[in-house]
């Protein structure tokens, strides 16, 4: 695997699909895992995130490579092809989540995927990189009253054989079923009127074959295929195209899961041409996440979280020790020339099994190993690794991003969450997007901190990048570019100066990339920042750093002074004393 930290597209990925939540902990998987009725309603969530994708996918015409899977449905459901309560309920389901790597387009396939998995299904292989229309497309979504040559034309157009529909479709009606405030002709409204009644395709909410079996042996109640209306009897009709060669193919539990594992990856796959897919996002065995060089309470210290597997059928190893070591970016010690620092997590975290479907169906869970370290300015730190002890006397592994370790990238310019903040406000400013009345009520009115690394930083210009694709009902992206100044109420610390700057969102998810461009154009960023806690942050308190290694004798004595200090173990309140002592020497 050639996979390296940090790849930010396919961590952010990675995280949404096995974890279940962006990165800010907002759980999307826990929305319908384990396989959930909607609230107040019998709808199925699995049925309709999956309807949802097969939706969104069935306006791609192969031939001219327009439509498939590009979230345009968000602006298509004023359509009778996208008609029923269950499109909206679902598009605002998925509002929340779609950010600077993350399309919602791959959030409706990833949607499918948790839709399929989490009701016993198989799991479908994802890739990610889809990019929104941010506008409609064509229709031509079909629709039950439209006859076999209509529905065969559709498919072909969508690049799918007569088969490969059944397949399809079958796939598609083992979860949910038709509802009686989208169809009363068919499906009898109950007493109470804003309640629908469902009659399923088949009888298990499960992901199972139960939808082929009992269409053969006769005993289906699939609407689809019993109703007295012969018009809307549209699976009757596709079931047997083919003299249900198709569907006697389907009728065993692997075969079906397998079939329909492949044809449901080649429908979230189908994507307007000129756009390519990743390569599958596969579970990391070992994932660094959360990795953050910042302020907090007036320390400079380092973040980083370190997740390892857990099989669910063996308990975790009590005994196992988990360390953080890493290198300074800068005097004697640069690359762990002299000394190589150390410590331990500071806190230990153990994820619930049920994050994700897809990672349960796996057999796996998380642990975390959540590291704080004091920092000691001067030194900086240029990268560092983690070396996990078993105590069954193996020795200890090392996990070095395979090779040099994991890169702290930049120490120029950084984000500090705890100094930012964010407040509800009435909008003065904000307006809608071609112009119009301002938008009313209360936006989010951040003010946002970075630290930056006094040396030449005059002639810098420090500025941000604030992005926000969540936003209600998806008009544009908000995105936009201020410049940071200096702050002077935030007092420098440890060779780094303190810059801020304040805008409005309306959007659920703003994440901001802090930069630092030099008088020679170099530029400095810290990528992808999440604003969701900001001053609310949970405070860890660091923990303490060892260094280890030898101590060479060509040293000046004030050298051996720090030296000293550092081997008797640098403790957090000290790191700001020892930031100046290195200042002065260097
Ligand atoms: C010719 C092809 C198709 C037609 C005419 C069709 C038609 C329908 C209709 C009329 C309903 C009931 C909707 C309601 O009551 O609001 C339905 C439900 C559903 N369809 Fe299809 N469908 C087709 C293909 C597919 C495919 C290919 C998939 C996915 C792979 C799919 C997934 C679903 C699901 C999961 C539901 C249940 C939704 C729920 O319970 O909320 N359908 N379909």
């Amino acid at each position: 695997d050639d996979y390296r930290w940090p790849s930010p597209l396919y961590d952010t990925l990675e995280q949404l699909l096995y974890e279940g939540r962006r990165a800010d902990g907002s759980s999307l998987a826990s929305l319908v895992h384990p396989c959930r009725a909607r609230p107040d309603t019998n709808a199925s969530i699995a049925a309709e995130w999956l309807r949802f994708a097969f939706h969104d996918m069935a306006t791609h015409d192969i031939a001219d490579g327009s439509g498939g899977l590009d979230g345009s449905i968000a602006y298509e459901l004023s359509r009778a092809e996208n008609f029923g309560v269950a499109f909206p309920s679902t598009l605002s389901d998925f509002e929340v989540y779609p950010n600077k790597y993350v399309s919602r387009a791959d959030i409706i396939a990833i949607g499918a995927v948790f839709a399929v998995s989490t009701c016993s299904g198989p799991i479908i292989p994802f890739r990610g990189g889809r990019i929104d229309a941010w506008q409609a497309g064509p229709s031509g979504v079909p629709e039950p009253q439209q006859d076999l040559q209509t529905h065969k034309d559709m498919f072909t157009r969508q690049g799918f054989t007569t088969s490969e529909m059944i397949q399809l479709t079958a796939c598609g009606h083992t979860m949910g079923g038709v509802r009686s405030t989208d169809f009363p002709a068919m499906v009898p409204p109950g007493p109470d009127t804003l309640l629908p009644v469902f009659h399923d395709f088949d009888t298990t909410t499960q992901f199972d074959n139960v939808v082929v079996t009992q269409y053969l042996d006769g005993t289906t109640q699939n609407p689809l295929v019993v109703d007295s209306n012969k018009t809307l009897t549209s699976d009757l009709r596709i079931f047997s195209a083919d003299n249900n060669d198709t569907m006697h193919s389907l009728s065993s539990a692997t075969a079906f899961a397998s079939t329909c594992q492949n044809i449901l990856e080649r429908m979230i796959n189908v994507v307007p041409h000129g756009v390519t897919l990743t390569n599958e996002i596969t579970l990391l065995p070992a994932k660094v996440h959360d990795v953050q060089l910042t302020f907090e309470k007036g320390i400079f210290v380092f973040k980083a979280a370190f997740r390892l597997l857990q099989t669910q059928s063996s308990p975790i190893n009590k005994q196992r020790t988990v360390k953080l070591l890493w290198c300074d970016r800068y005097g004697k010690n640069q690359n762990c020339n002299g000394n190589t620092r150390t410590s331990v997590p500071a806190a230990t975290i153990e994820e619930d099994p049920g994050l994700s479907p897809v990672t349960q169906a796996q057999g796996y869970s998380f642990i975390n190993y959540n590291f704080v370290v004091p920092i000691d300015a001067a030194g900086s730190i240029s990268n560092f690794w983690f070396e996990v002890d078993e105590k069954d006397g193996k020795g200890p592994t090392s996990y070095k991003n395979g090779g040099d370790g994991y890169p702290v990238v930049q120490d120029q310019v950084l984000f500090v969450p705890t100094l930012s903040k964010a407040a509800l406000v009435k909008n003065t400013t904000l307006t809608r997007r071609g112009g119009g009345a301002p938008i009313t009520g209360l936006v989010k009115q951040y003010t946002l901190v970075a630290a930056v690394r006094s040396t030449n930083a005059s002639n810098s210009r420090i500025y941000l990048n604030a992005l926000d694709v969540a936003i209600s009902g998806f008009p544009a992206p908000f995105n936009t570019t201020i410049d940071l100044q200096r702050n002077s109420s935030l007092p420098s610390i440890g060779g780094y100066d303190f810059y801020s700057g304040v805008l409005a969102d309306t959007g659920f998810q703003l994440t901001v990339d802090i930069n630092r461009v030099e008088a020679d154009g170099t530029t400095y960023t810290d990528d992808f920042k999440q604003t969701t806690d900001l001053d609310n942050t949970p405070y860890v308190a660091p923990t303490n750093v060892t260094s280890t290694g030898k101590s060479s004798s060509s040293k000046s004595p004030a050298w051996r002074a720090l030296d000293n200090l550092h081997t008797t173990q640098l403790v957090a309140g000290a790191v700001l004393v020892v930031g100046a002592v290195m200042n002065s020497l260097l």
